[in-house]
């Protein structure tokens, strides 16, 4: 049965005089692929950043899984499993991909110096498990044949991937997406879509994302918000807002 997982309402972020975001409301359901979609500059990215604690709203409340989450810190956030990944690919490039999974995992997981520098049973038991998970993770995004290579050397396209995967071993209920195609080719979005699906599907988890490949977004999600200088302008199902006139004209707009 579909669980409400994030309630957002009446979110607002003002930065000095300007109102980035104003009164948006946002939900989520268990297994839902969620899309968030505006002209440039219509506050997407200022909303993630709201939700995942980067900053702290001016105003709205922050409900997931039934707990107020806004204002708490990032980490925070991600240990009650709401994750996300950038606009900009962010991995460590000059590590590997296997111990990029491996320092997600182990700023996750908590571990202390003391069990660290003496490397207590537990603390074996932990770092057994992290390897199993990155290998595990690695797998279903297609690059455990390149786990020892270095990050930065993997195409654009496995970077991204590197990136879901690395939030993925933190084993989230919530996966948010900033832009996860731009700059993908047909052929990589396409895998993207289908390891999105996938993960919705097989790995039972919800994903919000943000997205300007329209293609992409009617294809894969199951409802559509639309926010224009900040505000919300509509929402629906992909076919719902193909045809909303308030929707077209925004982007018609834009041009
Ligand atoms: N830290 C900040 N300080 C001041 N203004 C900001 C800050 N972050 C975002 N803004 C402003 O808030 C507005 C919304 O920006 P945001 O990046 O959220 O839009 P977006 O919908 O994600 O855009 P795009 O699709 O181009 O990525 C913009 O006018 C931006 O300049």
């Amino acid at each position: 049965m579909s669980q409400l997982l994030l309630d957002v309402n009446a979110l607002t972020m003002r930065f000095g005089g300007l109102v980035a975001v104003n009164g948006v409301n946002l939900k989520v359901k268990n297994r839902q692929i969620v899309s968030i979609i505006g002209p440039n500059g219509a506050g997407k990215t200022t909303v993630f950043n709201c939700l995942s604690g980067f900053y702290i709203p001016t105003a709205g409340s922050v409900m997931f899984k039934n707990e107020q989450i806004a204002g708490l810190k990032d980490f925070q956030i991600s240990r009650k499993g709401l994750v996300r990944t950038f606009q900009h690919v962010r991995l460590f490039s000059n590590m590997t991909v296997v111990e990029n999974m491996l320092v997600a995992q182990h700023r996750h997981l908590n571990t202390n110096l003391f069990s660290g520098l003496f490397k207590t049973p537990s603390y074996r038991r932990k770092e057994g498990e992290a390897m199993d998970h990155a290998a595990q993770w690695l797998e279903e995004v297609g690059l455990l044949d390149v786990a020892n290579r270095q990050a930065g050397n993997l195409s654009y396209g496995q970077q991204r991937r590197l990136e879901i995967a690395r939030c993925m071993v933190t084993q989230p209920e919530l996966l948010m997406l900033d832009e996860p195609a731009a700059g993908l080719n047909p052929n990589e979005t396409k895998e993207l879509d289908e390891l999105i699906i996938k993960l919705r599907d097989e790995h039972e988890i919800s994903i919000l994302l943000i997205e300007h490949d329209m293609s992409l977004v009617m294809g894969i999600s199951d409802h559509i918000y639309v926010i224009a200088q900040g505000t919300p302008l509509a929402d629906g199902s992909p076919e719902e807002i193909k045809n909303n006139p308030d929707v077209i004209k925004a982007y018609l707009g834009e041009d």
